[in-house]
């Protein structure tokens, strides 16, 4: 086994490239802003590179050298040469010169040197602590059942300084943590990386914007950068220094008394908690203590001498470019909001109801966000179905000013109001939607507004009704700013949502801080670090969501559908491998396994050719972009309420925003080539089952994919994320008695050819996502209206000519025609039964249909 292979097994960390490595560090210095415009780009990449190699060989080096100045004793030289004997296996990724504490069994974790990397041991007695902690500091990479995978970079760090953590704090759990001293390449890059974190703030006053600190000097320094020299407002009456513009502030409130509804703490509120720190475990032991005063809620911190804070105003259109560049110079803008101080902005008089309990986790990610008696801007990231909408108005509730809730779509804007109704006591009167139906506004002077992204972010063909709701609420300052699903909004589209409305803080919601984009970054400057991240293997075992199996099944091609597959293009390539005969038979083979056992199915489809053909075979209820609102409804009525039906196929329309807390078992037969959000907020919807807490109750998720295609690619990608999370996918190559299903579909190889008949003379378009993606962003553009739908092109209404020759079974192409849409059918089914003499003569002209059509061919 080369030394490469071995580090990958171990799960060690990839080397970075040399040339990074022997790039020098550099600092920022003054003359850096000087007059060089070049020096603003060239400054990045200097103080952003993390030269931990350069450090680490530095530090062995000098290890080396001083031990054999100083001579050893024979055992360690005996040591040495045994080292040297398997050192060379490891070649650059041998860290044995991190010598292991002698007491290294009991602590869980081990830092790699070279690029900041944290294992975790999950099986240690004290990991959960140790969790905590590393989620507070560290992005999570992955987090399966035994051995967790960290990484500490600039935002982690970020994030951590914004909860309150303190550099020397920070090291010193890790020392305590780790197996081997922290390594002086990790010490001096927490050091470097947070000194200057915590030291600017961005300030709303009176509708104005302030770079505000209590360091003169650093906003001396931020102004000499031509970015946010540019942004400043030089006001005519007084601006002559950045000492002219200092103002006094409120006193900071008295730390850590927020009591945040819906907690322990709120319930308990007579005996009141020293600190205020919800879920604190008890302090027991050192440790305990050293945890207590790290990882959660911190209280003084963040105190400032108010009297001496000096600032300078930025306009309000270039805030987001001054947010960017001062993350760039490694001072990124906390945005704390000292709501409770705030005597400028009307009160809302909002409280959670008394039956509403927040869960601990919820608890845990609000005094994040809570910890220090003012609301810190930032990202909460929970799993699908875990309540970040309760997280939502928990907040909302804390901070009791006027808040505006953005979301994907017009149903969530809607699910978002009924929520607030739901498990709070705000009145309709205080709760107003702003979509394309509907612009309403709250009475009195302090309410809530609940609205799609699109609806706020889009200037153009606005009514004139929009014109003036867009100006109620442009003019305002907003208390509070709620960002529902903040990783799938175009980065374009935020920037002018966070650029027009003014708020005083902001909270990201999302499950799945990923984007195939990689613009995730991006979030970090525009609304906030992330404050807390939930582990979904521990919120499964603790039963807030369901325990889920997951397994890839793997679907012979037929040899016709591959011979096919390798002589068509791409787009129909796709449509080959969807329609798989043996796919169709795995998926009605699954659906026929658990329908029995008494489980409610979602059969989920990106590709709507596909879709309508499974279901209408298989005669299912199906709902894409095309279904209509009524029948959406009646659809999910079904499936929740009618004990017959208990599968429904859905589109991607049912990705998000579908509250089906009775669906058990997903089964996926076409997806997104390899989007990993979507395999995660698919699986989301059967993290909510309804009988999750149900002992040895498991959930399924299985995905159908075509052997030896390009799917098994995308597939093996879009698991990633969710493999992160801890997720194992078996592989299923054979399901035991499909054979044996009686009316197994497609089991002639005349079936067969007449299916792969439909698929070669789809129109070229059929195998596209397009159609169907449209209705979401449609949705996602707060106006999907009955003309979108009609500029859809769904299959069955066009046909172009097939490569006949092609096609042995060219006389099968009746097939489409004679497939009534199984919604109807089932219709149909549920009104009473026809008299036999009209079943009698639709079968007849049936088949004089067909008869005619066969002659016509003839
Ligand atoms: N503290 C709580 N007590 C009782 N029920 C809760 C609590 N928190 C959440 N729920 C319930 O859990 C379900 C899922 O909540 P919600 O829809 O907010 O999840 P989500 O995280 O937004 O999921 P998704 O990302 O899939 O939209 C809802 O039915 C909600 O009522």
């Amino acid at each position: 086994m080369s030394g490469k292979r071995a580090a990958d097994d171990l799960n060690l960390p990839t080397k970075r490239p040399r040339k990074q490595d022997d790039e020098e560090y550099g600092e920022l210095r003054e003359e850096d802003y000087m007059s060089d415009p070049a020096a603003d780009a060239a400054l990045i990449p200097r103080a952003a590179t993390i030269n931990f190699s350069a450090l680490t060989r530095k530090l062995a080096e000098t290890r080396r050298s001083t031990t054999d100045v100083e001579g050893t004793s024979s055992l360690d030289a005996h040591r040495r040469q045994q080292d040297n004997l398997v050192s060379h296996i490891f070649m650059d990724q041998d860290f044995s010169w991190l010598h292991l504490k002698p007491d290294h069994a009991s602590r869980p974790i081990w830092i790699s040197p070279e690029d900041g990397h944290i294992i975790l041991e999950a099986f240690s007695p004290i990991a959960e602590q140790a969790q905590d902690f590393l989620v507070a500091i560290s992005e999570p990479v992955s987090r399966p059942a035994f051995i967790h995978e960290y990484k500490l970079t600039s935002y982690s760090l970020y994030a951590a300084v914004s909860v309150g953590l303190q550099t020397e704090d920070i090291i010193e759990v890790l020392n305590r943590l780790s197996k081997v001293p922290v390594p002086e390449s990790i010490i001096g890059f927490i050091r470097e990386r947070t000194l200057s974190y915590g030291k600017v703030k961005l300030v709303l006053k009176h509708n104005k914007y302030f770079v505000e600190s209590s360091h003169p000097e650093t906003l001396q320094l931020l102004l000499k950068d031509r970015t946010i020299r540019d942004a400043r407002v030089v006001s005519q009456t007084a601006d002559n220094s950045i000492k002219a513009a200092t103002f006094t502030t409120a006193k900071a409130p008295v730390k850590g008394n927020l009591i945040i509804p819906g907690t322990k703490e709120a319930e308990k509120k007579k005996d009141e908690v020293p600190n205020g720190r919800p879920g604190a475990p008890a302090a027991g032991n050192a440790d305990a203590d050293l945890f207590t005063s790290v990882v959660g809620v911190d209280n003084d911190e963040i105190d400032e001498d108010d009297d001496n804070v000096h600032a300078f105003e930025i306009s309000d259109g270039k805030i987001d470019d001054v947010k960017k560049r001062c993350n760039e110079l490694e001072y990124p803008m906390l945005e704390e909001y000292d709501f409770r101080n705030d005597t400028i902005n009307a009160n809302l008089d909002i409280d959670l109801k008394p039956a509403t309990v927040i869960r601990p986790y919820q608890e845990t990610s609000l005094s994040k966000m809570f910890g220090n008696g003012r609301a810190r801007s930032g990202i909460i990231v929970l799993p699908c179905g875990a309540g970040k909408t309760l997280v939502g108005i928990t907040a909302a509730c804390t901070i009791k000013k006027s808040c505006l809730v953005l979301c994907t779509s017009s149903v969530s804007v809607m699910q978002w109001k009924q929520q607030f109704m739901q498990w709070s006591n705000v009145t309709d009167r205080q709760i107003a939607v702003f979509t394309a139906e509907s612009k309403e506004r709250f009475a009195g002077e302090s309410g809530i507004v609940v609205s799609t992204y699109s609806m706020v972010a889009n200037t153009h063909n606005r009514s004139h009704e929009s014109k003036k709701m867009m100006e109620f609420l442009t003019s305002r300052e907003w208390g509070f700013i709620l960002l529902d699903e903040v990783h799938v909004v175009p980065a374009a589209m935020f920037r002018r949502v966070v650029t027009t409305i003014k708020a005083h803080s902001k909270l990201g919601l999302t499950a799945t801080l990923v984007r195939e984009d990689d613009k995730i970054a991006d979030l970090n400057y525009m609304i906030g670090p992330k404050l807390y991240e939930a582990n979904w293997m521990d919120l499964a075992a603790k039963g807030h969501i369901a325990n889920v199996q997951c397994a890839e099944v793997w679907c012979p091609m037929t040899p016709e559908f591959y011979r096919e597959y390798l002589r068509e293009q791409s787009r129909k390539r796709m449509l080959l491998y969807c329609m798989n005969p043996k796919k169709f038979q795995a998926c009605q083979f699954l659906i026929k396994f658990h329908e029995d056992r008494g489980d409610k199915i979602i059969v989920f489809s990106d590709n709507v050719f596909a879709l309508e053909a499974y279901a209408k075979k298989l005669g299912k209820p199906y709902i894409h972009g095309g279904t209509g609102q009524v029948e959406r409804m009646r659809v999910l009525q079904w499936f929740q309420h009618d004990s017959n039906v208990n599968t429904i196929f859905l589109s991607k329309v049912g990705d998000t925003s579908i509250d089906l807390p009775e669906a058990t078992c997903l089964i996926q037969i076409s997806s997104h080539f390899g989007s990993r959000r979507q395999e995660a907020q698919r699986l989301g919807r059967i993290l909510r089952a309804k009988r999750r807490n149900d002992e040895g109750f498991n959930a399924f998720f299985y995905s159908l994919v075509s052997k030896d295609t390009q799917e098994m690619f995308y597939s093996t990608k879009r698991q990633q994320f969710l493999i992160d999370q801890g997720y194992a996918f078996k592989v299923i190559t054979h399901l035991d008695g499909l054979e044996n299903l009686p009316d197994l579909v497609y089991r002639t190889k005349d079936e067969q050819i007449e299916l792969i008949s439909s698929v070669l003379l789809a129109n070229e378009s059929e195998a596209d996502l397009g159609s169907d993606i449209r209705a979401t962003e449609g949705d996602l553009a707060g106006t999907v209206t009955s003309k979108d739908f009609g500029q859809m092109k769904f299959p069955g209404a066009q046909r172009t000519t097939g490569t006949l020759t092609a096609l042995s079974g060219a006389q099968h192409m009746s097939y489409v025609e004679q497939n009534k849409s199984a919604n109807k059918k089932l219709a149909r089914d549920a009104a009473p039964s026809r008299h036999k003499l009209f079943s009698r003569r639709e079968k007849d002209k049936a088949s004089a249909r067909k008869e005619a059509r066969t002659s016509g061919r003839g």
